[in-house]
């Protein structure tokens, strides 16, 4: 069943095209990727579905119901992570959880919410005092603590140190596994990877490719990469008249073979009949990354123009 449809979606800040013809669908109980650079309209998109900016085409609905007039109906079923949300200085933890709990019919119990976001030492620090990564961590109990259907979470890891990442994740998947359906906004490919069953991929407005994040790598037709530091002399002739490969450049002391389909395994097999032994083998996989450039002409970090 799908939780969120999007059809034809365009939206306009004065002459500014940011969105043309967005469409997709969120099923329940996944967690949908919206991956793109910055300036791609994700936040756009996203803010159009929860309700707070009204498009100017197309229609939008989240669980059966229209965000802008189903908005009072929808706001106790949906949790969302504002992207520079902000809480009063003084504030403390739990009293914002109190606070936003206080908005929803049927919240979630905030102080077990405390413990699973690693937050119960914090109970009465002042939001101003917390750091950015346990600030980080609040605003992700606080979408969730209306024990929501569907949550938004936007930038995710922003701030976080790469254990505190793994622990998100983690934490994550375990809101999947109740159930919950999540959209997540990412710019970071090893998130979106990691987490997410489905993911669209926006590049000026537009989703240029939707499905699942290994469908989308083993769709990129470009060269594989296998590497190697061979332990014994190699007339590089042996290797370039091996079916699938592309080119044999040396790098240092190391030998790239770049080559299509099965090569890799029939470049082994190459150097085992030839008996020359290597060290550090290693095949470099195609990444989202790789996608995102195959599908766009432009590497992920370019700004939109
Ligand atoms: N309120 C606004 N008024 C005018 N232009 C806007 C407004 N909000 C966003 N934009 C512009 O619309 C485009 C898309 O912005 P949006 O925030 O949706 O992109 P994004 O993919 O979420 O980027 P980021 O990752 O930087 O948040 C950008 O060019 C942005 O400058």
């Amino acid at each position: 069943m799908a939780v969120i449809e999007v059809a034809d979606l365009s939206k306009r800040y004065g002459k500014l095209h940011v969105l043309n013809g967005v469409s997709f669908s969120v099923e329940q109980g996944e967690i949908f990727g919206i991956l793109g650079p910055n300036g791609a309209g994700k936040t756009t998109t996203v803010e159009c579905v929860e309700g707070l900016r009204r498009p100017d085409g197309g229609s939008i609905r989240v669980l059966g119901l229209d965000p802008v007039r189903g908005g009072r109906e929808l706001s106790h079923q949906v949790g969302v992570q504002l992207q520079q949300s902000l809480l009063p200085e003084n504030l403390k933890v739990w009293e914002a959880l109190d606070l936003y709990a206080s908005f929803y019919d049927s919240p979630k119990d905030w102080r077990e919410l405390l413990e699973e976001w690693g937050l119960a030492d914090k109970r009465n620090v002042r939001f101003g005092t917390l750091s950015g990564g346990q600030k980080q961590r609040l605003f992700i109990a606080l979408a969730l603590v209306g024990d929501p259907k569907v949550a938004f979470l936007d930038e995710l890891t922003t701030g976080l140190d790469p254990a505190a990442r793994r622990a998100t994740w983690e934490l994550i998947k375990q809101v999947r596994a109740a159930g919950v359906t999540v959209v997540l906004v990412s710019h970071y490919m090893d998130e979106v990877e990691e987490l997410c069953d489905r993911v669209a991929v926006f590049d000026r407005g537009r989703i240029v490719a939707l499905d699942t994040p290994s469908n989308l790598v083993s769709a990129v037709d470009a060269d594989q990469h296998l590497r190697f530091r061979p332990l014994a002399p190699l007339d590089d002739a042996v290797l370039t008249g091996v079916p699938g490969v592309v080119s044999v450049t040396r790098s240092g002391d190391q030998v790239v073979v770049a080559g299509r389909g099965d090569f890799a395994g029939a470049v082994t097999s190459a150097l085992a009949r030839e008996r020359i032994p290597v060290a550090e083998l290693r095949i470099e996989r195609h990444t989202l990354e790789d996608a995102f450039v195959a599908l766009t002409g432009r590497t992920f970090d370019s700004e939109e123009s």
